[in-house]
């Protein structure tokens, strides 16, 4: 229990050029997977599902929405166009978490939306705690239906994030984090 606190406690994001290889094994990314998908899930919906972006697809998804980003925007940086390129690559692994949250007769669409967020935190965690690193993040991609559609997405879906894992070659010093004092309120009548 203990190790479980100490995780929750010391747990980092780690910035996805800083995850490099080796990712997990494919044991070890099966069990992730698994880990991740174990949340609380109302109505039993599971309304959220993954694609594996690795090895070679990496630079290839990298290279499509460079092409895309410079489409949509013919004014771009170059280097920010190199930038996207190398987005997937500089990780050893990234996890698209799709939502597929939709209007149903009993469960609202909201609650499916907050179980594909704790998708993505299960997932983190337990990348941690197979001692790798993740960072969790989305960028221009995520809201641009065109990159949604390279991505393989139906027009109903969102993306949660990109979750890039991989072994980290830097650690961040902690952030401050929120006073409990600015977010804590006891009720009363
Ligand atoms: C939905 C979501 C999207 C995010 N997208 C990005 C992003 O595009 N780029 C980025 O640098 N951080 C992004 N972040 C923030 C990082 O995942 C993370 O919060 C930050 O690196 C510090 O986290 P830590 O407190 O776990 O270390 C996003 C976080 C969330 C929850």
């Amino acid at each position: 229990m203990n190790e479980t606190l100490d995780l929750l406690g010391s747990r980092r994001s780690v910035p996805a050029n800083a995850l490099a290889e080796p990712g997990p094994s494919t044991d070890e990314l099966d069990r992730m997977l698994t880990l991740a998908a174990r949340v609380p899930d109302h109505g039993k919906l599971a309304p959220w599902r993954f694609i594996l972006i690795e090895g070679e697809a990496r630079a290839a998804l990298g290279a499509r929405l460079a092409a895309l980003l410079k489409e949509l925007d013919p004014g771009v940086a170059e280097g920010r166009v190199q930038q996207q390129a190398n987005a997937f690559s500089q990780s050893a692994l990234v996890v698209a978490v799709v939502s597929c949250a939709a209007p149903h007769v009993k469960i609202p669409e909201w609650e499916q939306v907050l179980s594909v967020g704790a998708v993505c935190m299960n997932l983190s965690v337990a990348a941690n705690a197979l001692g790798y690193g993740a960072q969790w993040v989305t960028g221009w991609a995520a809201y641009e239906p065109r990159a949604l559609e390279i991505l393989g997405l139906k027009p109903n879906e969102k993306l949660a994030g990109f979750i890039h894992i991989g072994t980290p070659t830097e650690r961040l010093p902690d952030r401050p984090r929120p006073a409990l004092s600015e977010i804590v309120t006891r009720w009363s009548a």
